[in-house]
């Protein structure tokens, strides 16, 4: 259980390359940042698998620069009282540009070509010849007037769908969840397929970009193949678990899916003919990753300071003004009389409220109460004794 009390200087761990400017959001005096601690107050981090990692007892949160969380045991983090956050859209303009650019390139067989011409030796034949003579191989397709099925319109979803209209595609869309944030921002030029089976019988190409769950582990399968068009190109800037990858090569071998673009390479795709593998770069430009970066340090450090949630994927979110006077906060399961038990805590020590917010998210609550007068520091530790001894607290703080 977290319990602390003490304005001391804090310990930010970084697992991954995270951008300067994000990282200049702790400021030395306060902030002690490295990739090499063992007991720290929150960590940074991008892509890094943390499922295999044992959490200490003092970290309070974790901070997920970019957008997919499955490299973190989120439920565990719940259990420990952990808050995760992410970094919702800061990197979306990046992977649109990236699949707007690979759905052409890949349809004008642009990667092919470029291969084949550096192979080229120009001591018998002029270059210009055999460029000439060959570049029949790579003739390719327009994309205008094909449909595009964008499956999940959320951040990028919605981006890529919005933006290929601009190329003269048809584009469909499929997204049960669908946020109305996203709903407002969609043209009302893309069409919304009520099933993915719909999206799948009538696109040219597909780009997918949903999170990987349960629920979406496996989706392009040999069963989802078997709806869509021959030779249909599959883009998949989200995870490689979306793929069944026997399923894929085989698909590619017999033409239903004439080419698989693919943010995520392993062994089995560097295998496959007409794959097209890009080492992970859909969200690796300059300003994406400091947008990552500053959203996810500035998250961590509001939520260390004041304890304010903003982009949490296990917490509620929550915010009060901090106005610099204790303030407990409390993560605990979402049962009754939890506020009133904190509450009677701190009236038995003569302290009054000044402000106070609840919120709760499926079956785990957040409660922070702002305390109206001077709590001695000796008091502290005691307090959250008493407040971390109630049942169904998860973790406390006094800050
Ligand atoms: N290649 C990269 O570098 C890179 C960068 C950013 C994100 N990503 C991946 O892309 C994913 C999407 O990112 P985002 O920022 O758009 O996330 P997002 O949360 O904004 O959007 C995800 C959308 O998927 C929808 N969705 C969930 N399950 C669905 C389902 N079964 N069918 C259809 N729609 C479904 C949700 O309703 C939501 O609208 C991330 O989870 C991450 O895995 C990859
Ligand atoms: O950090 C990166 O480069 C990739 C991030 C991306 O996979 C994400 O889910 O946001």
């Amino acid at each position: 259980m977290v319990t602390t009390t003490l304005d001391q200087v804090k310990t930010i761990k970084t697992l991954n390359n995270i951008a300067e400017r994000g990282l200049n959001v702790f400021d030395k005096e306060q902030y002690v940042v490295t990739d090499d601690h063992e007991n720290p107050d929150a960590i940074v981090a991008r892509s890094y698998s943390m499922h295999h990692m044992d959490f200490p007892d003092n970290l309070k949160a974790i901070a997920r620069a970019g957008a997919g969380v499955n490299n973190i045991p989120v439920d565990r983090c719940t259990d420990q009282g952990i808050a995760v956050f992410n970094t919702p859209g800061a990197n979306a303009n990046a992977v649109k540009e990236l699949v707007l650019t690979s759905l052409i390139a890949s349809s004008r067989n642009l990667f092919d070509g470029l291969s084949w011409v550096k192979g080229l030796d120009g001591r018998e034949e002029s270059i210009s010849k055999q460029v000439e003579a060959g570049k029949k191989q790579f003739v390719g397709k327009e994309v205008k007037g094909k449909t595009l099925g964008v499956i999940g319109l959320g951040a990028i979803g919605a981006l890529v769908a919005n933006d290929a209209l601009a190329l003269d595609m048809n584009v469909i869309g499929f997204d049960p969840f669908i946020s109305v944030n996203t709903a407002w921002n969609l043209s009302r030029n893309v069409h919304r397929a009520m099933t993915i089976e719909e999206l799948f019988a009538n696109s040219d190409y597909i780009t997918v970009h949903v999170p990987l769950t349960d629920d979406t582990t496996g989706m392009f399968n040999e069963e989802a193949f078997a709806y869509m068009k021959p030779d249909v190109h599959i883009l998949n800037f989200s995870r490689d678990g979306l793929v069944n990858e026997e399923d894929m090569a085989l698909a590619l071998q017999n033409g239903k899916v004439g080419k698989y673009i693919t943010d995520f390479p392993n062994e089995n795709v560097l295998n496959m003919e007409n794959a097209v593998p890009i080492p992970h770069l859909g969200a690796s430009t300059r300003e994406s990753e400091e947008n990552c970066a500053v959203m996810a340090t500035k998250q961590v450090k509001e939520f260390l300071e004041t304890g304010n949630i903003k982009n949490s994927i296990n917490f509620p979110n929550a915010s009060l003004p901090y106005t610099g006077k204790k303030r407990v906060t409390a993560f605990h399961h979402n049962v009754p009389n939890m506020v009133s038990q904190i509450i009677s805590i701190l009236s038995s020590h003569h302290l009054n409220i000044a402000d106070m917010v609840n919120r709760s998210r499926r079956d785990v609550a957040y409660t922070m109460i702002d305390i109206d007068d001077e709590v001695s520091e000796y008091m502290l530790p005691e307090l959250e004794k008493e407040i971390s001894r109630i049942e169904g607290i998860v973790s406390v703080r006094l800050i």
